[in-house]
């Protein structure tokens, strides 16, 4: 691990990786990877999750497409020095921001959408112009083995590599120094990573999970929000980040609800679910199995069905769930949803802000200044009003956590600076050392009051003052009436 490290340390501080039309090249060839073997890619999705090919190029392909489409159409304007303002002292100075890479960054993906989360931090961390390894989630490992055979055929090797392996390699990967990690998975792995990360003072993002709470008003369209609510909760088996973890909504409106998701589950995926090839399976037995007891002493009002030999797992509605109950305490990461109801919309916003930060909102009301109440008075990674998953397919917003959700963000602009450094740079002339004079010792009440003059444009404190701004608006006016 050590060697390998170094040996991209070696090809990054060779400058390989930074100038514009290199990073242009690498981001095309892994395009061209993408297009090229789209088949191999997909089989591989397909058979870690038991999804259709289909599914995997819309949930995971056409993310990656857009997102290098997107570096690519942006990557000049992002990566270039941006002018900043001056203050009197700097007036005749060059300042300005200038992006620069990292240096050796290491992605850690999970299993749940395996191509997303290793290659849209890869197309952000080439962008910014840093080497990256990146280590998949051993337990998607069909993806996790054509990344490791495709990834080398199509980029520069010094500078990407892709790492397998469970948890000692992982250890053996965070022991040695990076210059950023980028973590996707749970929030306890999070805090080893953090801390494994701390000993080199290496930055973190961590995306991380929990419970993304799903608030549905009186004032709603029914239909309408059950659709979306059951696609972005059943999608994928509920196997993913941001799925709507649970209901909140008065107890009113439980039994309708219910009814609502069960006619779009049959909609969806027809009577026999276990047939249809949108509906995906639990990724392993120990989540199966985790699974199936959270679903113990609950009343079941739909679904329930599995079937552990295909770990199966029909979608799922609990309703009068209570707040205590297991299924309520950690994040479900499957197709079940339990239904909590609440008097009104200020019990569901005390619901809410009594647990941990969850990492997606997602408010349903016809009522605008309602859905904006929810936002102001929580918090959360992102949110969605009248709609599920959604924020995260946008890539002008950042897409991260908060609290024990992560921390840091990523997607579009904000992956490019999330493996970038914003270096301040203020370039000065071996001229003008009268003014200089004003900062070098000995100091004296004047020079005090001539630097407040030159910084914080102190004007009002004195005779002085004044008189320097009425001269500087007497100047400022001449200049002005030259130019005209
Ligand atoms: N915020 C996001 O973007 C996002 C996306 C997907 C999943 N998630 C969250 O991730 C969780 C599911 O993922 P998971 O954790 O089951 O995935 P996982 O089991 O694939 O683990 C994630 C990564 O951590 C590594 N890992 C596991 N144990 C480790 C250890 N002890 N030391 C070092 N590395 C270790 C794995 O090898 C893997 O690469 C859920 O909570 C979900 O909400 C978050
Ligand atoms: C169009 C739907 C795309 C959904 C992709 C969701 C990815 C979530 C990542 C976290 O699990």
């Amino acid at each position: 691990m050590e060697r390998q490290v170094l040996r991209l340390r070696q090809a990054f501080r060779s400058g390989r990786s930074r100038p514009l039309r290199f990073r242009l090249q690498q981001l095309e060839a892994l395009r061209r990877m993408v297009q090229e073997r789209e088949k191999e890619i997909l089989a591989a999705i397909a058979a870690d999750l038991s999804k259709s090919e289909l599914n995997a190029y819309s949930h995971e392909v056409i993310t990656i497409l857009g997102e290098i489409d997107f570096m690519l159409g942006n990557l000049p304007e992002l990566a270039s020095a941006r002018p900043a303002k001056k203050n009197l002292l700097t007036m005749m100075d060059e300042a300005y921001v200038q992006p620069e890479p990292l240096g050796v960054v290491l992605i850690i993906g999970a299993w749940n959408y395996p191509f997303v989360l290793t290659m849209q931090p890869l197309v952000g961390a080439i962008a910014a112009g840093n080497a990256a390894i990146v280590k998949p989630s051993e337990l998607s490992e069909n993806t996790a083995k054509i990344l490791a055979e495709l990834l080398p055929q199509y980029l520069d090797q010094d500078l990407y590599a892709i790492v397998n392996g469970g948890i000692p390699e992982t250890t053996e990967l965070l022991k040695q120094r990076f210059d950023h990690i980028l973590y996707t998975g749970n929030t306890a792995v999070g805090k080893i990573v953090m801390e494994a990360a701390a000993k080199h003072l290496t930055p973190v993002t961590l995306e991380l999970g929990g419970k993304s709470p799903c608030y549905i008003d009186r004032d709603c369209d029914l239909d309408v929000a059950c659709r979306r609510i059951a696609w972005g909760k059943y999608m994928n088996c509920g196997q993913t980040c941001i799925a709507p973890d649970y209901i909140l909504c008065e107890a009113s409106l439980q039994n309708q609800i219910v009814q609502k998701i069960k006619e779009t589950v049959k909609d969806f995926y027809g009577e026999n679910i276990k047939a249809s090839p949108d509906y995906e399976r639990i990724i392993n037995l120990r989540h199966f199995k985790r699974l199936q007891s959270l679903l113990k002493g609950q009343k079941i009002a739909f679904g329930g069905e599995m079937d552990e030999a295909t770990r199966y797992l029909a979608p799922t509605i609990l309703t009068d769930v209570d707040p205590n109950s297991k299924v309520m305490q950690e994040e479900i990461f499957g197709p079940i949803l339990p239904i909590v109801s609440v008097k009104n919309v200020d019990e569901a916003i005390n619901f809410i802000n009594d647990r941990e930060k969850p990492l997606a909102l997602y408010v349903f009301s016809r009522n605008n200044k309602l859905i904006k109440r929810v936002i102001d008075e929580t918090s959360s990674g992102g949110v969605t009003g009248n709609d599920v998953i959604m924020h995260f397919t946008v890539n002008s917003l950042p897409f991260g956590g908060v609290g024990a959700s992560g921390m840091g963000a990523y997607h579009g602009k904000y992956s490019f600076d999330t493996f970038s450094h914003q270096r301040p740079c203020l370039l000065k002339g071996l001229k003008g050392e009268s003014v200089n004079k004003l900062r070098y010792p000995p100091n004296s009440e004047s020079k005090v009051s001539w630097a407040k003059f030159f910084l914080l444009k102190q004007f009002n404190k004195g005779r002085l003052g004044m008189l320097l701004f009425v001269c500087l608006v007497a100047v400022a006016a001449v200049i002005v009436k030259d130019q005209l």
